[in-house]
């Protein structure tokens, strides 16, 4: 009985891809931080909202895309290609996720966080997605994705989404996406191709690859060397452990430019990349806390 809903609950939580909807919820909670300069009990509201409208993007591009999941071994033990939850039973989570988080944001934050969280929605689902079919290069508008789910905290914290704080903050996200998912072509690039999806690993060598790969690694610790220009930190050390973060995050991954290097070591290099992120999020946190 507990095995059987463990396993339900475990299917769920693949469909939904649970593991990147609540670092995506986390960047609301960062914004809001921010935003409102404390914390507040009512950071739940868009956290959860976010969160669920995260799960349901993910459960409706698992519907969207459950042939294409079907050919590439990474993905073909999802739970719709499994054979694990139909597409109807997926359709109603994404209904049931959708309305909640909409709902949430709307009845709690306001429509303006309510209308970000549906445009983040639709640009994933109505706009990366099928793009991915179109141009190897979907990744960057895909990175409008990352980008709106700080500014909904930010937004609902009670920050000015015209303060240029929320453009940097945006900004920030949007590159950052990018490399992430340059990292993961480098190791599935060639499943992609195989279920005709577009990718760059048709068009460009490894080695490029890696070298695009770097330049948006730099953009990305630019970008975040320049927030402490847009935004106030309340501590000079928060500032500079931004700084130090990005440099490192720069001197890591250098490597990506050695021609000698065969393979980069995947699942390292995607770790360290999302723990700069997270890093970056936690130094935001502890400014405003402390
Ligand atoms: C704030 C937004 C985002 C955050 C915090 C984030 C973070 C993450 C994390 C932590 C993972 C690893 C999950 C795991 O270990 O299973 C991941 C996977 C991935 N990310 Fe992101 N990501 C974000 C947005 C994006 C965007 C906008 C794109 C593409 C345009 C993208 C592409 C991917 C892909 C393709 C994977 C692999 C997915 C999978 O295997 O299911 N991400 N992301
Ligand atoms: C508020 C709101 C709606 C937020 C949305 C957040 C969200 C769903 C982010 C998506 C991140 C992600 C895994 C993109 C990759 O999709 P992919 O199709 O390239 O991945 P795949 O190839 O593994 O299927």
């Amino acid at each position: 009985m507990i095995e059987k809903a463990y396993s339900r609950y475990a299917a769920l939580s693949r469909l939904c891809k649970f593991r990147i909807s609540l670092p995506v919820a986390l960047t609301t909670f960062t914004g809001y931080l921010i935003g409102m300069g404390g914390i507040a009990p009512e950071i739940i509201f868009p956290v959860s909202g976010v969160f669920l409208l995260a799960s349901a993007a993910s459960a409706l591009n698992q519907i969207q895309e459950y042939k294409t999941d079907l050919l590439m071994p990474r993905t073909r033990s999802r739970p719709i290609p499994a054979g694990e939850i139909s597409r109807k039973a997926a359709m109603a989570w994404t209904i049931f996720f959708a309305v909640a988080g909409t709902a949430i944001l709307w009845y709690f934050s306001g429509w303006l966080p309510a209308f970000l969280g549906l445009l983040t929605f639709v640009w994933y689902n109505g706009i990366y997605t099928p793009l991915k079919r179109i141009t190897a290069f979907a990744a960057v508008p895909g990175g409008v994705v990352g980008a709106l789910p700080p500014v909904i905290g930010w937004v609902a914290g009670g920050g000015d989404i015209a303060h240029p704080a929320a453009f940097a903050l945006a900004m920030f996200f949007f590159i950052g996406q990018v490399p992430h998912f340059w990292l993961l072509l480098l190791r599935f690039g060639e499943q992609y191709e195989m279920a005709g999806i577009k990718s760059l690993t048709s068009r460009l060598s490894h080695v490029q690859i890696r070298r695009l790969t770097f330049i948006w690694i730099v953009a990305t610790a630019v970008s975040a060397m320049l927030l402490p220009g847009f935004y106030a930190f309340h501590h000079e050390i928060s500032a500079w452990a931004v700084w130090i973060l990005s440099g490192l995050l720069v001197a890591v991954f250098v490597k990506l430019l050695k021609p000698s290097l065969e393979s980069v070591r995947f699942k390292s290099s995607f770790l360290l990349i999302n723990l700069y992120y997270l890093l970056i999020m936690v130094t935001f946190g502890l400014d405003v806390l402390i």
